[in-house]
């Protein structure tokens, strides 16, 4: 197929809060008359980014059952097949890596795979960079052998978006930038508040450059034998259709009720790849081998109920402020007690941000929709006993549900 018949694929990683799905909601709502679908890989034992994603026309597939620098060969290639075939329906892919992804298995799919390098092209990798926190991540020092996430996404960037300008002074953005390009020297820096870049700057480009990757990564074409997911037995179901709240355990507490086609493609294996979920994370992949700190992990916490948003507020704000340093992501989805509002939060670090549907946030609970909590902590060390304990002791009581004085 000549090149330009191919579908464009951008491929959109960045450490954990940086600013990713900001930017795929930028780009969903642009006025670019591009058809876009979405495939979404978000890390962490439950799944809140579906509700954070806007409400659109675009198409959109989640996969919630692992890493996908992990499983790229299997689920990617699964679902970017399923979409090839319905490929008059849209003009370009996006890619959200989770945020502990490492983008180059991601890239070598479009190179490796037989069936798909002749239908897509990779048009850029593009990664996101948290201004404020950057630094921080870049000078994390790893165990022996561990990849540090945040260099590998910089590195392999086609295009850097310098995010979140607006929490850095000047002289924070030049040691950032200096630092960046120390480690990537070609690739362009666009500096941008909550993801607002032109998107004539970021898509379309064909900027991918397999020559700076090669030169970087020799082994990047070479194809390993199938890696070490053997537990990840598939029972899986997908389903291709438009659903609100189906059987599907997720499906069933999550807003789906949406006009787009919103698709799951979740195996519910034993471990739900829990390889990169928790501990074991040594997979080889593209001829080196591809670790991830295991010392980082994450706690998902889902419960009915409703939540005293004063207490749920001084204990997140406490808790982000005392360990903020190794809490670097959490997020949620709340049901606060005495509104209709959906509540959702999104931590990263110590910065803390609480914003509901009155806010223009998806949609209030509707009647007779279960409310729920759905809430997820990403980081170093986690204390999964404390962060449920804590958070349970937000709940509210008879009084404060009713909308009463506590
Ligand atoms: N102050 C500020 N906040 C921002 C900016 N861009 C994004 N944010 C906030 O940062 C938080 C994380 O943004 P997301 O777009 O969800 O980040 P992400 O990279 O998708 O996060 P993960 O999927 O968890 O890795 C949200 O609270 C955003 O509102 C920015 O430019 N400035």
């Amino acid at each position: 197929m000549a090149p330009a018949d191919k579908v464009p694929v951008s491929v959109v990683t960045g450490f954990l809060g940086s600013g990713k799905t900001t930017l795929i909601n930028h780009i969903l709502t642009g006025e670019h008359g591009k058809r876009v679908a979405v495939i979404e890989n978000e890390y962490g034992e439950v799944g809140v980014d579906d509700a954070l994603v806007m409400d659109t026309k675009e198409e959109i597939f989640e996969m919630n059952n692992g890493c996908i620098c992990c499983t790229v060969r299997g689920d990617l290639i699964r679902i970017l097949t399923k979409l090839l075939k319905r490929k008059n329906r849209f003009d370009h892919i996006l890619i959200e890596t989770t945020g502990l992804a490492d983008p180059a298995p991601v890239a070598q799919t479009f190179f490796v795979d037989e069936d798909l390098k002749h239908s897509l092209r990779l048009d850029s990798i593009l990664t996101v960079v948290d201004a404020k926190h950057i630094v921080m991540h870049l000078d994390e020092e790893k165990p022996d052998g561990v990849i540090n996430e945040s260099i590998q996404q910089v590195a392999f960037a086609d295009k850097i978006l310098l995010n979140k300008m607006d929490l850095v002074s000047e002289d924070e953005k030049d040691e950032v930038i200096s630092r960046l390009k120390a480690i990537n020297r070609t690739s362009e820096i666009i500096e941008c508040t909550h993801s607002q870049v032109d998107l004539d700057r970021i898509l379309g480009l064909q900027s991918f450059d397999l020559e700076k990757i090669l030169s970087m990564d020799p082994a990047f074409l070479k194809v390993e034998e199938e890696h070490h997911h053997h537990h990840h037995h598939e029972h899986g179901h997908d389903h291709g259709h438009e659903h609100g709240h189906g059987d599907c355990a997720q499906c069933a507490v999550g807003d789906h009720d949406h006009e787009h086609h919103h698709h799951h493609e979740h195996e519910h294996g034993e471990e739900d790849c829990k390889q990169c979920a928790a501990g074991d994370k040594d997979h080889a992949h593209h001829g080196h081998k591809h670790v991830h700190d295991s010392r980082v992990s994450s706690v998902g916490i889902e419960c009915e109920g409703a939540l005293d948003m004063q207490r749920l507020n001084e204990w997140l704000s406490t808790l982000l402020q005392e360990k903020g340093a190794d809490i670097y992501r959490s997020k949620g989805i709340l049901n606060i007690a005495g509104t209709d509002d959906k509540f959702v939060f999104h931590g990263v670090h110590m910065m803390l941000q609480f914003g509901s549907s009155r806010e223009g946030l998806g949609k209030p609970w509707q009647a007779g929709e279960k409310r729920y909590n759905r809430v997820v902590f990403i980081g170093k060390d986690l204390n999964r006993q404390e962060l449920n304990d804590g958070f349970r002791s937000c709940m509210a009581d008879e009084a404060a549900a009713n909308g009463g004085a506590a």
